[in-house]
C-alpha cells in the first residue's frame, strides 16, 4: 500500500450484532457480522465497535471515580498487588515511568469490587465500588460477545474455546503528560499477553496507536460510544495452534503516544485464561493430520517469564509469544 493512502480501522456496529446474537447464531446478519469482525482481527489485530451497552453516564462516572483512586496517596495503591504478575498495580517503571495501571480480577463480581475499593478506601467508598462493578460488567459483556463473534466467524466451538477467557482482569490507567516538548511513547509497543481487550478511551485526548504493516502507527482516536477491540497473544495463539485461522489472525502491536497538554485516562476489560490452566489445543482436535505446532505451557509461567524478561522484551520490539511456546516453553 502506498504510505500515503491513509489506513482506516474497520468500525462495527455490534449493538445490533448483540442483538442478532440473541435471536439466534443462524441469522445471516450475524455471519456476515462475525465474518467481518474475523477480517479486521486478520488483517490489523483491533477494529473500533460502536455498542450501547455501556450508558455514557456510568462511562464518565468510571473516568470521575478512577481518578480519585489515582489521586490517593502512593501507600493505599500500593496495597493492589498480586503474586500474579500483570494483576495488580503496574507502571511507574523504568520502561514507562509515566504510566500507571490498577488492576481488578473479577470486578464484575460485587463482592470481588467491593474487597478493591477495600483496599483503597479501608472506610469504603460506595461510588467507586458500585461504578467500577457495574462498567466492569458491561465491558466484560462486549468483550465475550466479540469473542463468541471470533469463534463462530472462525468455525470454532465456541464451548472449546471458553477456556481461553475463564478469568478476567478490570484495569484503570492513567498517563501522566510528559514534560518535554513534543510528543513522547508513554507505554512502550506491546502486544497484550491475554486473550482479547476492549478499552475505553477519555474524550479528547488523543494517544492510541496500533502498528499495521509492520512499519504505520495509526492512531485510534477516542470517541464517545466507541471501544477499542484489540486481539491478544493468547487468541492468536490458540486460533493458531489449530490452525483454525491459518494463521492470519493479528495480535495487534499498539502504544501510547502523548502530548504535553494533558493526562490522558483510560479504561479496559482484559479476559485471559486462568493462571493455573495449561494453555493447549483441546484433544478432541489434535490428530496426526493436526499435530500441536507448540508445546502446552502453563499460562501464569508465561505471564513470570514476561515479567522476568520485559526489558529485554519490550525494549527489542521482540515481545511475542511465538517464541516462548515453540522453544522456550517448559514442557507440562
Ligand atoms: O491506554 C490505552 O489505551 C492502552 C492500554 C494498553 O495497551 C494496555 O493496558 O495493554
Ligand atoms: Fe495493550
Amino acid at each position: 500500500m502506498d504510505s500515503e493512502t491513509p489506513i482506516q480501522i474497520p468500525v462495527f456496529d455490534l449493538s445490533k450484532g448483540a442483538q442478532t446474537l440473541a435471536q439466534g447464531a443462524r441469522a445471516r446478519a450475524y455471519n456476515n457480522a462475525c465474518r467481518d469482525v474475523c477480517e479486521a482481527l486478520a488483517r490489523f489485530g483491533c477494529f473500533e465497535a460502536a455498542y450501547d451497552g455501556l450508558p455514557d453516564g456510568l462511562r464518565d462516572d468510571m473516568f470521575e471515580a478512577m481518578r480519585q483512586a489515582f489521586d490517593l496517596p502512593e501507600e493505599a495503591k500500593r496495597r493492589n498487588t498480586s503474586d500474579k504478575p500483570y494483576f495488580g498495580r503496574t507502571g511507574r517503571s523504568a520502561i514507562s515511568p509515566l504510566y500507571e495501571s490498577l488492576g481488578v480480577e473479577g470486578a464484575e463480581e460485587f463482592e470481588k469490587a467491593k474487597e478493591f475499593t477495600q483496599l483503597l478506601w479501608p472506610g469504603g467508598n460506595n461510588f467507586f465500588c458500585e461504578t467500577l462493578n457495574s462498567v466492569s460488567a458491561k465491558l466484560l459483556e462486549l468483550n465475550l460477545i466479540v469473542t463468541k463473534m471470533i469463534f463462530h466467524g472462525l468455525g470454532v466451538p465456541y464451548d472449546a474455546a471458553a477456556a481461553v477467557s475463564e478469568s478476567s482482569i478490570f484495569r484503570v490507567m492513567k498517563y501522566d503528560a510528559p514534560s518535554a516538548v513534543g510528543s513522547a511513547v508513554v507505554l512502550v509497543p506491546h502486544t497484550d499477553k491475554n486473550t482479547l481487550t476492549v478499552l475505553v478511551q477519555q474524550g479528547g485526548v488523543q494517544g492510541l496507536e496500533v502498528l499495521v504493516d509492520g512499519d504505520r502507527w495509526v492512531p485510534l482516536a477516542p470517541r464517545d460510544g466507541y471501544f477499542v477491540v484489540i486481539a491478544g497473544e493468547i487468541l492468536k495463539l490458540w486460533l493458531e495452534w489449530q490452525a483454525w485461522s491459518n494463521g492470519r489472525l493479528t495480535a495487534a502491536k499498539h502504544r501510547v503516544v502523548l502530548t504535553p497538554e494533558k493526562d490522558r485516562y483510560s479504561f479496559g476489560s482484559f479476559t485471559l485464561p486462568e493462571t493455573s490452566s495449561v494453555v493447549k489445543p483441546p484433544e478432541e482436535l489434535v490428530d496426526e493430520a493436526h499435530p500441536p505446532r507448540y508445546k502446552p505451557f502453563e499460562f501464569l509461567g508465561y505471564l513470570r517469564h514476561v515479567e522476568a524478561n520485559a526489558r529485554t522484551m519490550y525494549l527489542s520490539g521482540e515481545d511475542s509469544i511465538d517464541v516462548y511456546a515453540t522453544a522456550a516453553a517448559a514442557s507440562v
